[in-house]
Parts: C-alpha cells; sequence; structure tokens
C-alpha cells in the first residue's frame, strides 16, 4: 500500500506542546483547503508514492520516538489511517496535523490529534466538520491559528460555548509575520484565558522554508 509523500525530515517540533522534541516529520502530499496563511502550499501536489513499509524503514532511520504526520492535509488520503496504525504498532509517539475538514474519528486513538479548527479569516471556516469536536480524546489539542483580532475574539468566544478546553488543552497561535505575538500574549493575559500561547519555534530558529 503506497502514499503520495511530498517530504520526510528530521528537524525539532515547532508546533504543539510537544515543540522542542527532536522528531521525524512524514509530510504527504495535497489538501483539499487553502487557508490564506498557508506556509506549506508547496506540498499542495508533487512527492512521490511511497510503500508503508518503506516510510516505517526511512523514519527509523533517524532514530528518535516522536513522529508527527501532516501536510498538506494527511487525512486527505484515506490509507493514512494504516501508515498511523503502523506506526503506532512499531512503538512511536505519533501525532496528526489535521485541518479539521475531515473526519477523525477513524483515526488511532493511540494517535494524539492536533485538530486545527479553522477560523473566519482563514478563509477556510466553512469546511470544518463540527462533529470533530466529540471525538477529541484528552491526549488531543485543538488548535487554533489566528490571522486578526477578529479571530480571536471568534476563538475566545468558541471555545466558551463549546467547553473546548475541558475536554484537551487547547493552543492559539499567530499566523507569522502578520499577528504580532506580543499582542497575542498581551489578549491572552488580558482574558485569562485557559490556552497555550505558541509561536512556530521552527521558523525562530531556521525561518521559514520547507524541510525544517
Ligand atoms: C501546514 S498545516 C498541515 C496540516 C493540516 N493541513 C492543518 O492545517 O492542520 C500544519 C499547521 O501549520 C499551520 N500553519 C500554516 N501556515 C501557517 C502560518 N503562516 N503561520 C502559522 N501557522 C501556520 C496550520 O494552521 C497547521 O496548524
Ligand atoms: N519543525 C516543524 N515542526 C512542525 N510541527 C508541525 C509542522 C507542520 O507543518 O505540520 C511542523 C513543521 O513544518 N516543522
Ligand atoms: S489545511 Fe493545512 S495544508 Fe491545507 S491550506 Fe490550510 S494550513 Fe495549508
Ligand atoms: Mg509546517
Amino acid at each position: 500500500m503506497k502514499l503520495k509523500v511530498h517530504e520526510i525530515f528530521y528537524s525539532i517540533q515547532g508546533e504543539s506542546s510537544r515543540v522542542g522534541l527532536p522528531t521525524v516529520f512524514v509530510r504527504l502530499t495535497g489538501c483539499p483547503m487553502r487557508c490564506v496563511y498557508c506556509d506549506t502550499a508547496y506540498a499542495f501536489s508533487g512527492g512521490s508514492n511511497i510503500e508503508i513499509a518503506d516510510i516505517l524503514a526511512k523514519v527509523a532511520e533517524f532514530g528518535t520516538k516522536y513522529v508527527t504526520v501532516t501536510g498538506g492535509e494527511p487525512l486527505a488520503q484515506k490509507d493514512c489511517h494504516f501508515l498511523l496504525k503502523d506506526l503506532c504498532d512499531a512503538g512511536y509517539s505519533v501525532s496528526l496535523e489535521t485541518g479539521g475538514a475531515i473526519d477523525i474519528s477513524p483515526v488511532d486513538k493511540r494517535v494524539s490529534v492536533i485538530l486545527d479548527v479553522k477560523t473566519p479569516d482563514s478563509g477556510e471556516l466553512k469546511n470544518n466538520v463540527w462533529s470533530n469536536l466529540d471525538h477529541l480524546k484528552s491526549s488531543d489539542e485543538v488548535k487554533f491559528v489566528l490571522c486578526s483580532r477578529e479571530d480571536y475574539q471568534w476563538a475566545r468566544d468558541l471555545l466558551s460555548t463549546h467547553k473546548i478546553a475541558e475536554k484537551c488543552p487547547v493552543l492559539f497561535s499567530p499566523v507569522y509575520s502578520q499577528v504580532s505575538p506580543t499582542d497575542l500574549a498581551e489578549w491572552v493575559l488580558a482574558d485569562k484565558l485557559p490556552v497555550r500561547m505558541q509561536v512556530q519555534l521552527h521558523k525562530i530558529l531556521w525561518g521559514e522554508k520547507p524541510g525544517v
């Protein structure tokens, strides 16, 4: 069984509560969404078809237990579920970055799902699958990538109406180079929000480029 893979690389985890951990990233090709801020549009096409067994062999070369499956939109290839299962069976600690437009309920329960809820200013609000919020487990995380003060207020209100912070940790992240991290930090403090504010560590380390 093959998946279309854009890149497999080893880096410092730059997002989620796993930030800072040496991690192998498996970036699958393709995404049905077009968030205005997407930093990974280069993965919308291209890449090569690779057998799942060969993906695991490549991951093993890096000698780390942390693996993140991302994209593009990894769940857009339905056989991604077999990759996630095989990685868990092999003993890796696996996280999945998903944009929330596809049902997460079939994802292997050993995987930590980082569910990105798309905001109004992302341009992709219409594609959120809201039932995903009912499938969260305590080892998952919900993430809001914020384009503006209006997005922040929208996310803050959604947190309270859906009691999301009671289900799992919540991440608030500014769109890189667009929302000031200092402003976001001050908004979070002013509203005493129960969220983890974060910036993309890999971009502080290496700037915005593929393979990091
Ligand atoms: C490239 S996406 C791939 C996974 C999936 N398609 C998704 O959107 O979650 C990985 C993460 O990077 C975030 N991201 C993309 N572009 C960004 C930017 N310019 N600034 C901050 N975060 C960004 C996304 O919101 C998402 O949380
Ligand atoms: N270093 C690093 N950490 C990341 N965490 C999530 C990423 C992603 O693109 O999904 C990512 C990425 O692209 N690079
Ligand atoms: S869902 Fe993820 S990969 Fe797709 S356009 Fe949005 S940020 Fe980029
Ligand atoms: Mg990235």
